[in-house]
């Protein structure tokens, strides 16, 4: 495990190889804070961070560091206060990156029938008819719901749901693609099947992926880097860089020492940053 951010290098070699389609992405010297009445609260801090053309980087730490925060600043949901924030060295900028996000709620349209609602991202930006229709069967035929095409998403189950978001999502082929807890939502079961489903669809593609996830097995075994933030104010305690091969498995959880050896590395850390942040909270209560 790498202390503090800016020195990992992308484990694998493969990454500008075959069609992989991904961008750089680079938080120099970011700082933001938040109004709280009128009392500024400091959320990042010093946020530097590069990640690599088709990088798949996952970020974990305790509730509020500012992980969303992050993600949302690389789409363009809002701009650091200072500091930059850029993609293949440009800034970002309104309608000008190619990036995608996808939640732990599917955000389905419940009006619209399942391909309609892998087809709206491709509508708002005036595909075709035909050619949405196309895009939209080959997608839903790789997340295998092409029998589910003109059925009502309200009577899919929550998996198919999120397979049908995943399919939304990656119709468009994004750049980039942000992640905020995407399957969080998902039963134990269905989460595995669908890390599993995920990571070889982003294998075919390689959009850069910034990943948030609390689960540090699912950011161990999607990712080819792991940061762990620390909070009050937000910014990066610890970066690991994974270097299991691919394509992953979930029998790595168990079978593989090298899963082990950086589960170990990163949960005692990862507890301890929880902890604090715990602390604070209650000390903040105390205080109130
Ligand atoms: N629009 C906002 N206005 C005021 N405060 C905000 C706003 N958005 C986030 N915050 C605060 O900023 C801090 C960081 O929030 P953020 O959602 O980025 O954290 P997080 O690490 O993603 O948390 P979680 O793991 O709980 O989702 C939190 O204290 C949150 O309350």
């Amino acid at each position: 495990m790498t202390e503090s951010a800016g020195t990992a290098t992308l484990n694998r070699d493969d990454a500008s190889k075959g069609n992989a389609r991904g961008v750089s992405i680079t938080f120099e010297d970011v700082n933001h804070s938040f109004l709280h009445g009128d009392t500024p609260v400091r959320v990042l801090t010093d946020f530097n961070l590069d990640i690599k053309p088709s990088e798949f980087v996952s970020i974990v730490g305790p509730s509020g560091c500012g992980k969303t925060t992050a993600l949302g600043m690389i789409g363009n949901l809002l701009k650091p206060r200072a500091g930059s924030v850029k993609i293949d060295g440009a800034p970002v900028k309104p309608g000008g990156n190619d990036a995608a996000f996808l939640f732990a709620r599917d955000a389905l349209l419940p009006w619209r029938r399942v391909r309609s609602n892998v087809e709206l991202g491709l509508e708002v930006r005036g595909v075709p008819k035909t050619e949405r229709k196309d895009r939209a069967d080959e997608w839903l035929r790789r997340v295998r719901l092409s029998e589910f095409a003109d059925s009502d998403v309200n009577h899919l189950s929550q998996g198919m749901r999120q397979r049908v978001a995943i399919a939304r999502t990656l119709v468009q082929n994004p750049q980039v693609l942000l992640m905020d807890e995407p399957f969080a939502a998902l039963d134990a079961q269905t989460r595995a099947i669908q890390q599993e489903e995920f990571t070889s669809l982003w294998e075919a593609e390689r959009p850069t992926v910034v990943f948030v996830t609390h689960d540090l097995e699912e950011a161990i075994l999607l990712s080819d880097r792991v940061i762990l933030m620390a909070s009050r104010p937000g910014r990066i305690a610890a970066e690991m860089t994974i270097e299991l091969e691919r394509p992953r498995r979930q029998e790595m959880r168990r079978e593989s020492p090298l899963f082990k050896q950086y589960y170990e590395e990163m949960s005692d850390r990862l507890r301890h940053e929880v902890q604090l942040a715990e602390d604070r909270m209650r000390e903040e209560n105390v205080i109130d």
